[in-house]
C-alpha cells in the first residue's frame, strides 16, 4: 500500500516535515505550496532530499481559481500555471491539484469550465504534468464531486482527471456511492481526512478541525470502499488541516497519521472482502476482539499508602505482596488494583498503567506493534510472566494481560472477603490537549474500542470535554477527559461497580470512608426532577450518593476524596443504564475544587 501525507498536516519547515514523513514509513508526500515557497532549499535540493529519504513527491498543491473565469482572467491563469509546471518539472512532480474556483469565477457553466481545464491540460501535457481537479466544499460554483466529475468528463483530456477528497464530500453529506461510476484511470488522486461532527461553515471546519481517519465521525472505511470499488489503485494520501497538529512534534504526528492509514486499510479490507482489484491487497492487521474486562489498574508513587487506606475502606481485601517488587495487590471480586511503591516521574499517586483482559495477548501485541504503539519494557525475573505493554499517547501504560497469568506472583493468597461482587466499571483518563485525538485513534485501532459521542461538562473553571471509548458489550469503558485550557490538574479516577451501593457505602462509612460531600440543593433538585420516594432521597442524602435515571435504567454513585492524582468512584448500575451520570459531573467538579 502506497501511503502519502500532505506536508500541511505536519508542523515545522518543509525539510523537517519530509524527515518526519519518511521516519513514519510514508512512501510519498504531497507538497503544499506555501511549504515550498518558504523553504530555503532549491527545488532540486528538495528533490534530492526526497530521493535520499525514499519519498516520492506525488502531488503539488493547490493551484487555485483556474476555471469558470472570463478570457482575460484565464490568460493570467495560463501564465501562472506555466510557471508552476516548470517548477514541478524541477521537482520531478507529475500531478498538480487544481481546486475549484472560490474567488474569481464569474461563469457558472460546465462547458466553459471544461474548455478551460482542457486548455490548461494542453499546456500541462507539454510539461509532462497531469491535473487533478478537486471540488472544494465551498467552491463558488463547483462544490460537489459529481459536478467536478462532469466537468472532467466534458474536458475529455488525457491530462485532466479528478481528485477526490473525503472531507469535501462527506462534510456536505454528498453520497459517496457514485464514486464507483468514475473510471479508475480518471481518479488521479485521493485525499483522506476525517472530521468531528460539528455544525459550522465548511471552510472553517476544513481549515481547523480535520482529523486523521479513525479520530472523527466520518465513515472513512465505507468512503474508501467506494473509491477502491471504482478501481483506484493509487496512493492513500492524508490531507489534514488541524490547529493542534500544526503545533506538535511532526514525527509523532506522522506516526499517528501512518497508524490511522493502517487502521483504515484494515477496516476497509474487512468491508470489501476479496473484491478489490488492487495490484496489491490491502494490508491486514491481526484480528483482535475488543477486551470486555479490565484486568487491573496500577497506581504508582513513592508512597501509595493513602490510596491503600481508601481501597480498604471501600471494601478491597489485601491480595498479597509481589515476590520481587515493591508492589501490593488489592482485590474485590474481579476488581484488581496494584499499588507500586517506586520513585516515579510524578511524586504523587497516579494511574500508571491499565491492564486489559485480552483473550490472545500475542495477537494483540502484534497488532499494537503493527500500529506503531511504543512498547514498554519492564524488568521481569525468572519465573515471572513477561507482560505485553505499550505506552498510550498520554504515557499511561496499556497492558495486554490476564490475571490468571500473573496473579501467582503475589504471595499471601488472593481472596476477596466481601459478599458484594465488584469489578472495574470504568477508568477515567485525563488527556493533555495535544494528544486527545491521538488517544481516540490509539484506543480505536490498538484495542478496537469504539468512540462514543463527545460530550462537554461544565466545571467551575471551564468546560471539560469527555469522550468515552467502550467495548461492544460495555465491559470496558474508558472515558477520556480534556481539561479546560491551561489546567494541569490530572485527577483521574477508577470506578468500581457493585450490586448494592447502599450496603457497600454504609459498610465503607463504618470503616471510615468519607465520600465527597454533596450539597443539600442537589437533593432538592433530584426530588423536583424525578419522582423518587422520600425515603430513597433521604438515603441518598445520608450517604452522599448521586443519582441519575434515563430510559435504560438508573445509576447511583459516589466519589472518594482525591489522593495525589487519583480518586475512586463507587457505582451501581440498575437495569441497562449505560451512562456515567454526566449531569452530576458539575456537582462533583465544584465539590472537588472546594
Ligand atoms: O482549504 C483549502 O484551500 C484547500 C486546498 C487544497 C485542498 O486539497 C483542500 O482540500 C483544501
Ligand atoms: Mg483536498
Amino acid at each position: 500500500m502506497r501511503t502519502s501525507i500532505a506536508t500541511v498536516c505536519l508542523s515545522g519547515a518543509l525539510v523537517q516535515k519530509m524527515y518526519a514523513a519518511a521516519e513514519a514509513g510514508f512512501s510519498a508526500i504531497e507538497i503544499f505550496e506555501p511549504d515550498l515557497i518558504s523553504a530555503p532549499q532549491s527545488p532540486e535540493e528538495i528533490r534530492a532530499l526526497a530521493d535520499r529519504l525514499g519519498l516520492s513527491l506525488d502531488l503539488y498543491q493547490p493551484f487555485r481559481d483556474a476555471e469558470g473565469v472570463d478570457e482575460e482572467t484565464f490568460a493570467t491563469v495560463l501564465h501562472r500555471a506555466e510557471a508552476k509546471f516548470a517548477l514541478m518539472r524541477r521537482l520531478g512532480i507529475e500531478t498538480m491539484l487544481v481546486c475549484s474556483n472560490v474567488a474569481t469565477a464569474t461563469i457558472d457553466d460546465d462547458e466553459v469550465s471544461a474548455r478551460q481545464l482542457r486548455r490548461l491540460g494542453d499546456l500541462a501535457a507539454t510539461y509532462g504534468v497531469k491535473l487533478a481537479y478537486e471540488a472544494l466544499a465551498w467552491g463558488r460554483f463547483v462544490d460537489d464531486y459529481r459536478r467536478s466529475w462532469r466537468i472532467v468528463e466534458l474536458a475529455d483530456h488525457a491530462a485532466v482527471g479528478i481528485c477526490l477528497d473525503s472531507f469535501h464530500i462527506l462534510s456536505r453529506g454528498h453520497g459517496p456511492k457514485q464514486i464507483e461510476e468514475i473510471p479508475a484511470e480518471k481518479i488521479f488522486f485521493l485525499q483522506l481526512a476525517d472530521a468531528p461532527a460539528l455544525r459550522m461553515d465548511v471552510l472553517s471546519w476544513s481549515r481547523h478541525h480535520r482529523l486523521f481517519p479513525g479520530e472523527g465521525s466520518f465513515d472513512l472505511p465505507a468512503f474508501l470502499g467506494h473509491v477502491l470499488r471504482a478501481g483506484y489503485d493509487g496512493p492513500l494520501s492524508l490531507e489534514v488541516f488541524n490547529d493542534t497538529f500544526r503545533q506538535t512534534d511532526p514525527v509523532r504526528t506522522a506516526r499517528q497519521a501512518q497508524r490511522s492509514l493502517r487502521w483504515l486499510a484494515d477496516r476497509t479490507a474487512d468491508l470489501l472482502g476479496e473484491e478489490t482489484g488492487r495490484s496489491a491487497p490491502l494490508p491486514r492487521l491481526p484480528e483482535v476482539a475488543a477486551p470486555e474486562a479490565f484486568d487491573f489498574v496500577e497506581i504508582k508513587a513513592p508512597d501509595t499508602s493513602g490510596v491503600e487506606v481508601l481501597l480498604e475502606q471501600m471494601g478491597f481485601a489485601f491480595g498479597g505482596r509481589h515476590r520481587s517488587k515493591q508492589v501490593r495487590l488489592w482485590t474485590w471480586g474481579e476488581a484488581r488494583i496494584v499499588c507500586n511503591d517506586v520513585p516515579s516521574a510524578s511524586p504523587e499517586p497516579h494511574i500508571a498503567a491499565v491492564g486489559f483482559d485480552v483473550a490472545d495477548s500475542d495477537a494483540a501485541a502484534e497488532r499494537a506493534a503493527r500500529l506503531m504503539a511504543p512498547p514498554v519494557h519492564r524488568r521481569t525475573y525468572a519465573g515471572e510472566q513477561a507482560l505485553r505493554a505499550f505506552a498510550s499517547p498520554d504515557g499511561t501504560e496499556v497492558f495486554l494481560s490476564r490475571a490468571a497469568d500473573w496473579i501467582a506472583e503475589f504471595d499471601g493468597g488472593v481472596s476477596s472477603a466481601d459478599e458484594h461482587s465488584a469489578r472495574i466499571d470504568h477508568v477515567n483518563l485525563v488527556q493533555p490537549w495535544h494528544s486527545f485525538d491521538e488517544a481516540v485513534l490509539f484506543y480505536t485501532s490498538v484495542l478496537s474500542l469504539a468512540p462514543q459521542p463527545a460530550q462537554e461538562v461544565a466545571g467551575p473553571s471551564g468546560l471539560v470535554r469527555s469522550q468515552v471509548m467502550s467495548s461492544p458489550a460495555g465491559g470496558v469503558r474508558l472515558p477520556l477527559n480534556l481539561l479546560p485550557n491551561g489546567q494541569q490538574g490530572r485527577a483521574q479516577h477508577v470506578a468500581i461497580v457493585c450490586d448494592d451501593i447502599v450496603g457497600v457505602v454504609t459498610a465503607a462509612r463504618g470503616r471510615g470512608l468519607r465520600p465527597l460531600e454533596v450539597p443539600g440543593n442537589y437533593y432538592a433538585d433530584l426530588a423536583a426532577r424525578f419522582d423518587l420516594p422520600d425515603d430513597l432521597i433521604d438515603t441518598l442524602r445520608d450517604l452522599d450518593l448521586l443519582y441519575d435515571r434515563d430510559a435504560d435504567g438508573e445509576y447511583l454513585h459516589c466519589y472518594t476524596e482525591t489522593v495525589g492524582e487519583v480518586f475512586f468512584e463507587l457505582v451501581e448500575r440498575r437495569e441497562r443504564y449505560a451512562g456515567y451520570g454526566a449531569g452530576n459531573a458539575p456537582v462533583r467538579l465544584v465539590s472537588q475544587a472546594g
